[in-house]
């Protein structure tokens, strides 16, 4: 029997917040319903002081969604927006206003290469797509949160977007006319430009287009004061990455490839680039590491193993880890919950946790 989005929101909006006095849904506080094989799932995105009076709430939520015919297992997460950046405490602008910003309009001359606020740029890309670029970007700013980071995410995969999706966002970011509100989510503030466009809009835009959004993206947002800014770029060696290298201080560079040795021709493509625009390389990470049957267990090296590690050492650049392809990573990612944020202490979120330590340690977020 399937469940749907709404039949969820229907069993959550017969649960009260006791802060509020209003039910989940009328309060806002649901994030990312989803129904699959059985599994409903749903975060509460809640205020961070209030987070151990919500335990009982979210008992009481996955109570309500559990007695749904049809479900055999219900998983809530609870997730705090991070910090207020002081900017968002700036006079919010009338509810649901539009952005009357421009996007993709041409590049303005820039005087510095600081992002306002922001410390430290770490940039994710890929010689090619597919790869798993977003996933691990998404992954590892929420490990980088959970590490007690005040950490930004900015989409700049204009081709295709997808940390809206990862995140649970489909609300457009306000603006009060000179810059956009970035949104809140899993302890993240984050912005995609694909929040910005119509749906299904394609994108054609040209190079200096694309140079002028990923600009407004930098520095018309109210990114307020961060330690670290992720950037997802698009997968390849295009004029998103060029542009960013160029016009910001990028911390350094992360390359994400699958084990294969197509993918890894990509790789070093991406890691030349790099090189090249003198942005310091931090390293590779294999994703899609090993599939480890949720069934028996057993692991199989699906799409071959350590290429990524032989790589960086042909390369000499440090590898940064292995992450292993597991169904729950695609399944949260595609629910809005990624799976650091859904389940932190599960063995596949251990290898974000691992990447994101070992950035702290040596300084680069
Ligand atoms: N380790 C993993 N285990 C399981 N699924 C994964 C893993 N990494 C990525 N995926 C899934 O593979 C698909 C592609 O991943 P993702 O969107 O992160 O790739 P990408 O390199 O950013 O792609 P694009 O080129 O479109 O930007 C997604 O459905 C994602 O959930």
């Amino acid at each position: 029997m399937s469940v749907t989005r709404e039949d969820i929101l229907k069993a959550l909006s017969r649960v009260v917040d006791p802060g509020s006095g209003k039910d989940l849904v009328a309060a806002d506080m649901v994030r990312a319903p989803s129904f699959e094989a059985g599994q409903a799932r749903f975060i509460l995105e809640v205020d961070p002081a209030r987070g151990r009076e919500m335990g009982p709430v979210l008992q009481a939520a996955e109570a309500a969604v559990g007695a749904l015919p049809g479900v055999e297992k219900v998983q809530g997460v609870l997730t705090a927006h991070g910090p207020a950046a002081p900017a968002a405490r700036a006079p919010a602008p009338p509810a649901g206003a539009a952005p009357s910003l421009k996007i993709g309009r041409h590049p303005q001359p820039q005087a510095s290469k600081k992002i306002a606020g922001v410390d430290k740029i770490l940039a994710v890309g890929s010689g090619k797509g597919g790869v798993g670029k977003s996933t691990v970007s998404v992954n590892l700013a929420v490990a980088l949160a959970q590490a007690g980071k005040r950490v930004g995410l900015l989409d700049a995969d204009i081709h295709g977007p997808s940390q809206a999706r990862m995140l649970g966002l489909s609300e457009r970011p306000r603006s009060d006319g000179d810059t956009i509100i970035p949104l809140k989510a899993h302890g993240l503030t984050a912005m995609s430009i694909g929040l910005m466009l119509p749906e299904d809009e394609a994108v054609i835009w040209r190079g200096p287009m694309l140079m002028g959004a990923l600009q407004q993206m930098m520095n018309q947002v109210r990114w307020g004061e961060l330690d670290v800014l992720v950037v997802d770029l698009p997968p390849g060696t295009g004029d998103v990455a060029l542009s960013l290298c160029q016009k910001a201080e990028v911390t350094g560079a992360i390359v994400v490839s699958t084990p294969q040795d197509v993918a890894l021709l990509d790789a070093k493509k991406a890691v030349a680039m790099f090189r090249k625009l003198e942005t310091p390389v931090l390293g590779l990470v294999e994703n899609m590491s090993v599939f480890v049957c949720p069934h028996c267990g057993q692991p199989s090296h699906i799409f071959g193993h350590d290429g990524a590690k032989a790589e960086a050492k042909r390369l000499g650049l440090p590898f940064l880890g292995e992450i292993p392809l597991h169904l729950d990573i695609r399944v949260s990612g595609d629910a809005g919950a990624p799976i650091v944020a859904a389940a932190p202490d599960a063995p596949q979120s251990q290898a974000f946790r691992d990447l994101a330590a070992r950035l702290i340690e040596s300084g680069k977020a």
